[in-house]
């Protein structure tokens, strides 16, 4: 579904700021594979996930989306079938309208003009019913404006409107990352319910290697811009979270093992 094929990204070329981010690295994801991304600060996990997104041009390299190559195709293109959540829960949903009118918005993706008009009855229903899998009462809370809502809601808000139209990918930027332990969790739990439902290739960075592990088909670990691990779900299994602290100590040093957000 996804072939990031040699991609590279440096910022602020010929500069003395000169930062290579993304350093010839290719990653090739399958229909419904669910990838979470750790590495420590730097690493180039959100360039990564941006120079998918189209937020960035990339220097060299391809980037295919269900076939069709992307590398050249401008952001708000893409958007119409990449879904993304950031971790800022202020960026995913319009502050001031209501959550049918959100809903709304995202439920148009991708649909003809004159099919945009006005929220029909039908989409109602339909937007209480997604509603309601959430569990946290928003269906009878629509006409609400999204500002009343908590940090998690709106979380759990952007998610459903990332995932209404089924997008053909899933970009999660440490969207749990600004929510309290138990908030994230269940937030964690909600995306890992529609990926698996909706069998979306989804691509999610966390600086949580216990959720990295729990949630996903398989696991990569970035460092310096590269790929230095890839663990598909059978590995997952066996791997315990101090295995995996001490090989990326082993290969890189110990920067993971200061980072206090790692085990949180
Ligand atoms: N817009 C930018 N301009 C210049 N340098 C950038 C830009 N975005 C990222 N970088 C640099 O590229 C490198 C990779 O950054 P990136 O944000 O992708 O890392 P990350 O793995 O997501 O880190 P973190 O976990 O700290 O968010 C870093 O050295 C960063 O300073």
């Amino acid at each position: 579904m996804l072939r990031v094929e040699n991609i590279c990204k440096t910022f602020n070329k010929g500069s003395i700021n000169e930062k290579v981010a993304i350093d010839n690295l290719s990653l090739f994801l399958d229909e419904g594979e669910f990838v979470t991304v750790i590495g420590g600060n730097g690493a180039g996990k959100s360039t990564l996930i941006n120079c998918i997104a189209g937020v960035y041009e990339i220097d060299s390299g391809r980037i295919f989306l269900d076939g069709m190559d992307i590398t050249y195709t401008p952001e708000y293109k893409r958007s119409q079938y990449i879904g993304r959540v950031f971790q800022d829960p202020l960026l995913g949903t319009a502050f001031d309208m209501t959550i049918e009118e959100n809903l709304a918005i995202a439920y148009a993706k991708g649909k003809p003009k004159n099919l945009k008009a006005g929220i029909t009855k039908a989409d109602r229903a339909l937007f209480r019913e997604k509603l309601a899998l959430l569990e946290l009462g928003l269906e009878d809370r629509l006409k609400e404006k999204v500002s009343c809502l908590s940090g998690g809601q709106r979380q759990a808000l952007t998610l459903l409107m990332a995932t209404i139209v089924k997008p053909k990918l899933l970009l999660l930027d440490e969207h749990t990352a600004a929510l309290d332990p138990a908030t994230a969790k269940k937030v964690l739990q909600l995306t890992d319910e529609i990926v698996k439902k909706e069998k979306l290739c989804t691509i999610m960075i966390t600086h949580n290697i216990k959720a990295a592990l729990e949630y996903g088909t398989r696991t990569i670990m970035m460092h310096e811009g590269r790929i230095i691990m890839d663990l598909n779900s059978k590995d997952k299994e066996k791997v315990t979270v101090e295995w995996l602290i001490e090989q990326f100590n082993r290969k890189i040093g110990t920067e993971f093992d200061n980072d206090r957000m790692l085990l949180g």
